[in-house]
């Protein structure tokens, strides 16, 4: 069968879900195609269990810090109770509602594997079996198949069976030994989450932990991984993985220090890379198993333009790009690449001047990310390293939380601290990083001042309520000075 429409989706995770409702509120026929749920990763096997089996620790953990409230929170934490609340938030891995709202707002799903086939065309293979349909788009085909975990080559890991963040975001059961290959995001998220459900965590990081960020936020995390009986080991060089018996036994990883690690379930959490396997994506000029390269309207770049005036119409959106691998970062570019195909499409204007409608300019000055452990870790923008490394003169704003009032009612043994990174010349934020205990709804107010490129001067005028958290701004702007005595 083939059927004509203004819009294909190829992929039904978060990024999907908005480029869809983008142009489809521009009044376009749009055809979304998805093999597993719609919701993606994010909904069901990343952000949103992964964050819920961090939440029960860190709420006990909170009140532990607070007197009065410590000696009614003195049980060990539930662990079924927090696993079965993770199934009820990811709704048992049922997507009935997303279905429903796909329905609800008037967007066709198409369930099945989609593959590109030529300019305009994807042919979809039913999921359960039965003829191919062919979709062929009007006006363009968004590629939103997201990303898939890399498993190093590593002699024997693979004949292991390790866990990737699938496994660790859905299991049912807490292994009693986990070890943890990686240094990243997912390595410090679910080491935290395991250890304190009380399993026994090893994590082999090969360099320092979570590095791209500023030192300082890596430090943190090692320290709270050990304050919750995590082992952790920086510079590990992993020789061998060899898993005993028929594939249930432990796991032993050999180092290449001579040492071994035993553990239950290894999980492997170093990196991922993006969904273009098997998608067809040679039919159109494009590189199976690399990301898709998009300009700033997410058009495919290495796509060759097409004849005369017609517009562009193959898009990549979300993980697939590389381009920025968070949800809300590819939900942003989704709106902005929903919009400019309905803009394309209706012949309106495309507004894709820095920071217009139409494009995602974001991506390169502000993508905030959270590390949802504990301590938390909030950042936004750019690192003092890498603002150095691209040339911008950069001062730079430390200050404790144990300087912020706000910090110590919130609890007792206030840790953390924040930095600014600041464009000397331009006198605006060019980055934040903030660790500690409850500091991630402090990272949007970094997003707001570096996207808005509110001058420090100004921001003095922003003033934190006392007593909050959020008086780290102030202390983070008198570390900087008074402007006159920098004048
Ligand atoms: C453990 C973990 C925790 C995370 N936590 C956070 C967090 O707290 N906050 C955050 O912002 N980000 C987080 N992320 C990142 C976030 O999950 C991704 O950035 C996000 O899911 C990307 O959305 P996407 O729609 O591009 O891709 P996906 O969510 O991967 O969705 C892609 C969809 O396309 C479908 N698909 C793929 N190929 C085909 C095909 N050929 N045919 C049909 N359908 C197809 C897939 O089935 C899937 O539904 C986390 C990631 C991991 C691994
Ligand atoms: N809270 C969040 O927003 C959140 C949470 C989890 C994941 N994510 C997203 O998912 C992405 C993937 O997370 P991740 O932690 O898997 O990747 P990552 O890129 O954050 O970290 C990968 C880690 O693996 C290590 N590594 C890579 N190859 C290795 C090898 N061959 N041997 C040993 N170590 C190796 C790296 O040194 C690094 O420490 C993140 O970049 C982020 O975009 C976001």
């Amino acid at each position: 069968m083939v059927r004509e429409v203004d819009v294909v989706v190829l992929g039904a995770g978060p990024v999907g879900e908005n480029v869809a409702d983008r142009a489809r509120a521009a009044g376009l026929e749009v055809v979304v195609v998805e093999h597993e749920l719609v919701g993606g990763e994010c909904s069901y096997w990343a952000c949103v269990p992964s964050k819920t089996l961090l939440r029960s620790g860190s709420a006990l953990r909170a009140a532990q810090r607070v007197p009065g409230a410590a000696e009614a929170a003195t049980g060990e934490l539930d662990v079924a109770a927090t696993l079965a609340r993770r199934n009820a938030m990811v709704s048992d891995w049922s997507d009935r509602n997303g279905q429903d709202w796909l329905a609800s707002v008037g967007i066709d799903l198409v369930r099945g594997h989609g593959r590109l086939d030529g300019e305009r065309r994807v042919v979809v293979s039913p999921a359960g079996g039965g003829a191919e349909e062919v979709l062929v788009a009007r006006h363009a085909v968004a590629v939103c198949t997201g990303s898939d975990p890399v498993v190093p080559d590593l002699p024997g890991l693979a004949a292991a069976s390790p866990w990737t963040s699938r496994d660790a975001t859905s299991a049912q059961a807490v292994p009693a030994r986990l070890a943890v290959i990686g240094g990243g995001v997912v390595a410090a998220e679910m080491a935290a989450a395991y250890a304190g459900f009380g399993a026994e965590v090893t994590v082999l990081a090969r360099g320092t932990m979570l590095r791209g960020m500023e030192d300082f936020a890596g430090e943190a995390v090692v320290a709270g991984l050990r304050a919750l009986g995590a082992t952790v080991r920086l510079g590990a060089t992993l020789v061998r993985v060899e898993r005993a018996g028929d594939g249930a036994g432990e796991v032993s990883i050999e180092l290449d220090d001579g040492t071994t690690v035993t553990a239950d379930e290894v999980l492997v959490a170093t990196g991922r890379r993006a969904r273009t396997t098997g998608i067809g994506v040679e039919t159109v000029g494009l590189e199976p198993g690399a990301s898709i390269e998009v300009d700033d309207t997410l058009v495919a770049t290495v796509v060759a333009p097409a004849e005369g005036d017609a517009p562009p119409w193959l898009y990549a959106v979300g993980d697939v790009t590389g381009r920025a691998t968070f949800t809300h970062q590819g939900k942003y570019q989704a709106r902005a690449a929903g919009d400019v195909i309905g803009a394309r499409a209706l012949g309106r204007p495309v507004d894709d001047g820095r920071y217009g409608v139409h494009v995602a300019t974001a991506d390169r000055t502000a993508v905030p990310s959270i590390v949802f452990g504990d301590p938390e870790v909030g950042a936004v923008g750019l690192t003092a390293a890498a603002a150095e490394a691209a040339g911008i003169a950069v001062r730079v704003a430390d200050a404790p939380f144990s300087s912020v009032t706000g910090a110590w009612i919130l609890a007792d043994g206030v840790e953390g601290r924040a930095r600014l990174v600041i464009d000397d010349e331009r006198d605006v934020l060019v980055g934040a990083t903030f660790v500690g205990q409850g500091v991630a709804e402090l990272v949007h107010q970094a997003t707001v001042a570096i996207v808005g490129e509110v001058p420090v001067r100004r921001l003095w005028h922003a003033v934190p309520a006392f007593p909050t958290l959020s008086e780290i701004w102030l202390r983070l702007l008198e570390a900087d000075g008074r402007p006159e005595a920098r004048a």
